[in-house]
């Protein structure tokens, strides 16, 4: 369960005031529709042959033509091949590389679009907030370290994590941003944004009514809730 646990980083940490979001395991033309119209900053493409949300590289080509300028797509994997990294790169285009599974630093830096790691909070290795803070170091150049819960499978799975882990990691300018995910919904997404102060929030199954089918009411809801933190926590 997501508890909005004190931690280091106060909602001043990052100065951030407009906090991100990505809505993830997008696999239709009218849920990238209603999550753009909705005002979401970034849409996640899943490249993981096991989860319910995968695409194929045509399909993640024609999501990706429909994405207007300023909205980011990121590409999922998890310990893929170089091969089907470097034909998403090529096929679809993605700004941003999102790794969930054992990348190595070498790995996830080794191509020539940005990445995202993400850290399984609680998983053996990173079951405390030291452990937690030692692996992220490991992973200075990603543009982002997002935090998902440990769970069955590698990500999307609707469940959260205790964010007491996410004490220690490194909240100066210049590292990378943090990303709050695992588990978040409209009704849970506010506290966590007051309390913590991500960069950036990323969704999946709190905004679907079944894995891989978004719902634009919930979609809209998530983004309600969003924006009202951050008026909340406005100066
Ligand atoms: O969506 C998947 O099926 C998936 C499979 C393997 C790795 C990652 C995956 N999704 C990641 C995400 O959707 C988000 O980054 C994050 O895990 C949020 O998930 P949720 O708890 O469902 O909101």
């Amino acid at each position: 369960m997501n508890t909005p646990a004190a931690t280091a980083a106060g909602p001043e940490a990052s100065g951030v005031r407009r906090t991100r979001v990505k809505i993830c395991g997008l696999t239709r033309p009218q849920d990238l529709d209603a999550a753009v119209a909705a005002g979401a900053d970034a849409i996640g493409l899943v490249f993981y042959p096991p989860s319910r949300r995968c695409l194929t590289l045509e399909q993640a080509a024609a999501l990706r033509a429909r994405v207007p300028a300023f909205v980011g797509v990121t590409a999922l994997f998890v310990n893929p091949e170089a091969r089907l990294v470097q034909q998403v790169i090529e096929t679809v285009r993605p700004d941003l590389l999102q790794f969930h599974g054992e990348e190595t630093p070498g790995f996830c830096a080794g191509f020539e679009t940005r990445h995202v790691k993400a850290f399984r909070a609680g998983a053996p290795g990173l079951a405390t907030a030291a452990e937690l803070a030692r692996a992220c170091a490991a992973y200075g150049r990603a543009a982002g370290w997002l935090f998902d819960s440990y769970s069955a499978g590698y990500g999307g799975s609707g469940s959260g994590f205790d964010t007491a882990l996410l004490a220690e990691v490194p909240r100066d300018a210049g590292t990378p941003a943090l990303i709050l995910s695992g588990g978040l919904k409209a009704e849970t997404v506010g506290g966590q944004i007051v309390a913590l102060a991500p960069f950036a929030v990323d969704v999946s199954s709190g905004v679907e009514s079944a894995p891989g089918i978004k719902d634009p009411e919930r979609i809209q809801a998530f983004m309600r809730a969003v924006r009202a933190a951050d008026a909340a926590r406005a100066p």
